[in-house]
């Protein structure tokens, strides 16, 4: 299976190298400059499941000449529509297309652009990031990938797909209703950067203020009753093992989006938050905390696009 990896970034990076190092055929779709830093520098994964350094194939938009069986897609969500510019002549008819960004809105523009069968669903559990030097850095036990149709059937394609992912160093499980995963997923996160991104700490850090474990608690009912009425309640033991975890004493546990805030790069808040807020909207659900975090994050990204 000849595989594209749209974006070497902390997720697209992390996978594509451990594919890689397993022996898969990988090549990385990037733009000039990361393609620069990883031919002076190799591919540098800093990960406690095992460092990895491997010379990546790379490929720029332009040099695109056949298609490729299987596309990972893993830019964000603010950069989809110059990324699916790019990639769209390595799609084929046959090219799987298995995005790992965050959120829902993407598979109505992949559809959109590229029909229902060609886009599965995905997700990815994992806390990683890029160092200034542009070393993948993966941090904590997390680093799973879970994929399936949308439609929960189970084609030869994602068979296959499941067959390659198969071995490489992360755990991978083909879900058998991947809508029902990704929802759980986007509750999941969006109480995370919605409770990490307003209270701005870790979650080590809200715990130990007062008020902190009550408005945890009072962000993960908003997020699941979101989830529920659009269809997709969350399991009593999903939701006591996600709040053991956001109301940890002492934990380091951040969200991806609060780490970008922090750095004062762009946020991907319409794509996660917005879009997590419109659908309960939808169903009449309130969930003041989450549309307050959503709000502040709306005026950060006003103000950068003013700089
Ligand atoms: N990091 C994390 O812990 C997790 C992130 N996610 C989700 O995964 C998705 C990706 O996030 P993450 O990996 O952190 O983001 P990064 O910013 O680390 O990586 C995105 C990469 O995409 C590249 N890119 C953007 N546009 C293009 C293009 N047109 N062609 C080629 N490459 C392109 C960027 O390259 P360039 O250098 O050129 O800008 C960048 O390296 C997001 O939706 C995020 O929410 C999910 C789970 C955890
Ligand atoms: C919730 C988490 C950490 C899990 O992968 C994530 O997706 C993110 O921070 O973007």
């Amino acid at each position: 299976m000849r595989i594209l990896i749209v974006g070497a970034g902390a997720v697209g990076g992390y996978f594509g190298a451990r594919l890689a190092a397993a022996g898969r055929d990988v090549t990385f779709l990037v733009r000039a400059g990361r393609a620069e830093q990883l031919r002076r520098t190799g591919l540098i994964v800093k990960s406690p499941q095992g460092d990895l350094s491997i010379q990546p194939k790379l490929l720029l938009a332009a040099e695109i000449v056949e298609p490729f069986d299987l596309i990972v897609l893993s830019t964000k969500a603010y950069s989809l529509d110059a990324a699916i510019q790019d990639f769209a002549p390595a799609v084929s008819p046959q090219t799987m297309i298995l995005p790992l960004l965050n959120g829902m809105r993407h598979f109505d523009i992949l559809v959109a652009r590229f029909g229902e069968s060609a886009v599965l669903g995905g997700s990815t559990r994992i806390v990683s990031d890029l160092s200034p030097e542009g070393h993948v850095l993966q941090f904590g036990p997390w680093h799973d990938m879970v994929f399936g149709e949308r439609d929960k059937s189970v084609t030869p394609g994602i068979e296959a797909l499941g067959a390659t992912l198969q071995g490489c160093g992360f755990p991978t499980m083909l879900s058998p209703d991947i809508l029902a995963a990704l929802w759980m997923k986007w509750t999941m996160l969006s109480s995370l950067a919605g409770t990490t991104c307003l209270l701005r700490g870790t979650i080590g850090e809200i715990e130990a203020a007062t008020g902190g474990v009550e408005t945890v608690r009072a962000i993960i009912a908003e997020s699941a009753a979101i989830s529920a009425a659009n269809g997709y309640p969350q399991k009593p033991d999903f939701l006591e093992q996600h709040t053991a975890r956001m109301t940890e004493p002492g934990s380091a546990l951040t969200a991806s989006m609060f780490r970008d805030l922090q750095k004062g790069a762009p946020v991907e808040a319409d794509h996660i938050l917005g879009d997590f807020l419109a659908r309960g909207r939808a169903h009449g659900v309130a969930a003041p905390l989450l549309e307050a975090a959503y709000v502040q994050l709306s005026i950060y990204s006003a103000s950068l696009s003013q700089k």
